[in-house]
């Protein structure tokens, strides 16, 4: 097997065919986000402490009361076929190996109930709204049958960015991949696009609504006992707001560089966000995690947790359910390391304290 994410990323790239390698590894307007949250998780050193008993490191924590092996879980994506035939229930079989998180998209290429068949670990489900509330509520009904143990909005995409690499290739949907879980009657654009359009960001156009505020979300917290999420937060006030309206985790995250461009990178957010929130909702940071310092850096920075993203697409895309379970053991390994060396046994042991700025 590969040593580092980056050698499933070299392998992706080798496989995929050109517009979908684009689709995956893009990001919007000048794509300058790309980059940003890699450089701000490489501007911090780690700070290790000596002479800690760290024969018995216990890197194992838990999120929305769910226990997991590490403080990692699977980001939201969706169309994982696009990576894989088995799509995501290659990725819910090697998460499920080690009881990892995984969050299903709501544009998932298989059914909710087929993937938590095969699941081993705890399963979320994310949500963009729709202008048509029924297929929305249809899933979340469906979800919580399943077993679904939490829902993620997503709220930084009332629409989908302009994604320039997405545009020059006119990205449609391959024919037999689709959106498993909603109704096709919702699922309007997705296969075909002209020339200089995006078959994605029309499908947004056409069905997010992009009216929603708050109060749209008081009417969803009503509308369901799971636990609710929001992914994209990326200020002190939003998160404040998040948990007055019952909110009980946050994603702080600048999707990946793929919406919002020149937005803050989410690592330079998270302290702000903690320091906000103080322990009233966990935290959850994505973007760019690639090695098991950056899961210690952002429990540093003050989240619970991190998601990984598209290294899980690259290990789909290298040997199906093998490669994804290979990418996180990878990351599982280095964070271990990383405990040892930084003399942190368990993970409330990372403060503050254990990052400077270069
Ligand atoms: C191909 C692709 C599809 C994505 N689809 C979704 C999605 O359906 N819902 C969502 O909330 N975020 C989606 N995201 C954003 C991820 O959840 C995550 O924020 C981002 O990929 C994290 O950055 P990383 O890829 O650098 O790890 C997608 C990202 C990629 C690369
Ligand atoms: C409408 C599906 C969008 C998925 C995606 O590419 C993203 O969220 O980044």
């Amino acid at each position: 097997m590969e040593s580092t994410l980056y050698d499933y990323e070299t392998a992706a790239r080798e496989r995929l065919p050109r517009p979908v390698w684009d689709f995956l590894a893009g990001g919007s307007g000048t794509e300058s986000m790309l980059n940003t949250s890699r450089e701000a998780l490489d501007r911090l050193t780690l700070r290790p402490r000596c002479l800690v008993d760290v024969s018995d490191c216990r890197p194992d924590t838990s999120l929305l009361g769910s226990p997991l092996p590490a403080p990692l879980g699977i980001a939201p994506m969706a169309y994982h076929q696009l990576a894989h035939s088995d799509g995501e229930l290659a990725t819910a079989r090697a998460a499920g190996a080690s009881g990892t998180l995984l969050t299903v998209s709501m544009f998932a290429s298989r059914a909710l109930e087929e993937i938590a068949a095969v699941a081993g670990g705890p399963l979320w489900l994310q949500l963009y709204w729709l202008r048509r509330r029924e297929p929305m509520l249809d899933l979340i009904r469906r979800a919580e049958r399943a077993g679904y143990r939490a829902l993620v909005l997503t709220v930084d995409a009332p629409r989908i960015a302009h994604r320039p690499r997405d545009v020059r290739n006119g990205f449609a949907l391959p024919a037999g991949i689709r959106a498993a879980n909603v109704d096709p009657a919702v699922m309007t654009a997705t296969h075909s696009a002209a020339a200089g359009q995006s078959a994605i960001a029309r499908h947004a156009r056409e069905q997010f609504d992009s009216s929603i505020t708050w109060k749209d979300l008081a009417w969803l917290r009503e509308r369901t006992e799971l636990p609710l999420v929001l992914k994209g937060v990326l200020t002190a006030e939003d998160a404040e707001l998040a948990v007055q309206y019952g909110v009980d985790a946050l994603v702080v995250s600048n999707h990946g560089g793929r919406q919002l461009d020149f937005a803050t990178p989410a690592p330079d957010a998270l302290p702000e966000i903690a320091d906000a929130v103080a322990g009233r909702c966990q935290l959850i940071l994505d973007g760019a995690i690639r090695h098991g310092a950056d899961i210690a850096k952002a429990l540093c920075l003050g989240a619970d947790a991190v998601f990984v993203g598209r290294p899980v697409l690259w290990g789909l895309a290298h040997s199906g359910s093998d490669g994804v379970a290979a990418v996180l053991r990878t990351l599982m390994r280095e964070f271990d390391e990383v405990m040892a060396l930084m003399g942190a046994p368990d993970v409330q042991a990372f403060h503050r304290s254990g990052i400077a700025r270069k």
